[in-house]
């Protein structure tokens, strides 16, 4: 178990979007030049998001995942391995000091993490209201936040009519928000913040792209 094994995760995983016809279109690249630990926040549609994940995942860089994912056999497995931290949403106290001793191990070895901060997956062509904790580790640790938005899969994948086609998905990397300084009275801001530059990059960018390049041959 450790962030290092994220590397050959990551360079497996790259692999998957032959198969699925996908193909990523990222912008912004230099905002992940960024020394040291950070927090990466990125809005969360479905299990698909891990290909863009893995796509730009930099390197040392985990995620924050809900407990249920440690059961998804394989998965579960490669998760532990790569070292996610695993929150149980039902007692949200648990949850939280959880987060609150990642923004220790974090700093103390140098590991950026990803959240969602959603909380759940959401297709409802709006982003859901951010959950607080993404805010409060990045606060805690006094470390940069990184918002990250991959366009709507609606024009290629529609889950209940079992639709999936080939197409692309826009990545755009946002430029980093500074928190050194700010303290818990200033996460009520920072939110806002952040989701209305995520909320409006998410519109943009998913109306602005021709999407389906045809029906997938799989
Ligand atoms: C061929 C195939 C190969 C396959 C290979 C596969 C490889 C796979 C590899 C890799 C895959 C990786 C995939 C990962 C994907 C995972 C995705 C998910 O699981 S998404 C679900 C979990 N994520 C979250 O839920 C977000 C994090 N959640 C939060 O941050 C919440 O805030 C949480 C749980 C900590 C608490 O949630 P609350 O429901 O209680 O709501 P709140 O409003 O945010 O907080 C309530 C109060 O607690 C305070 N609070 C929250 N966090 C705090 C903190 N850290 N410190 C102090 N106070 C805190 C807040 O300020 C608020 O208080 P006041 O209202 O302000 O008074
Ligand atoms: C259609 C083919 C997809 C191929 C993708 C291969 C990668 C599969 C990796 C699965 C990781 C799943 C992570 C995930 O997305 O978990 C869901 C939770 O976060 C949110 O849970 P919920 O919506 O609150 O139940």
């Amino acid at each position: 178990r450790d962030v290092e094994n994220m590397r050959l995760i990551r360079s497996l995983v790259r692999h998957v979007k032959y198969f699925l016809g996908l193909r990523f279109d990222v912008s912004g690249w230099e905002h992940l030049q960024t020394e040291g630990p950070y927090v990466i926040i990125s809005n969360h549609q479905s299990s698909l998001d891990v290909l863009g994940l893995m796509e730009i995942l930099p390197d040392r860089c985990t995620m924050i995942a809900k407990k249920e994912l440690i059961y998804a056999g394989t998965v579960g497995l490669i998760c532990w391995l790569g070292g996610i931290v695993f929150i149980n949403r039902k007692k949200p106290n648990d949850a939280r000091s959880v987060m609150i001793d990642a923004s220790k191990t974090m700093l103390d070895d140098k590991i950026r993490l990803w959240v969602f901060p959603e909380g759940t997956r959401n297709q409802t062509g709006n982003l859901l209201p951010f959950k607080k904790g993404a805010f409060h580790l990045a606060v805690q640790a006094q470390v940069p936040i990184i918002p990250i938005v991959f366009s709507s899969y609606s024009s290629f994948y529609l889950r209940k009519q079992k639709q999936f086609n080939s197409g692309t998905i826009t990545i755009k990397i946002l430029p980093k928000i500074e928190t050194k300084g700010l303290t818990s009275d200033d996460i009520p801001s920072l939110i806002d913040k952040s989701f209305h530059l995520m909320n409006s990059s998410f519109l943009s960018i998913s109306n602005s792209v021709p999407h389906s390049n045809g029906p997938c041959k799989h």
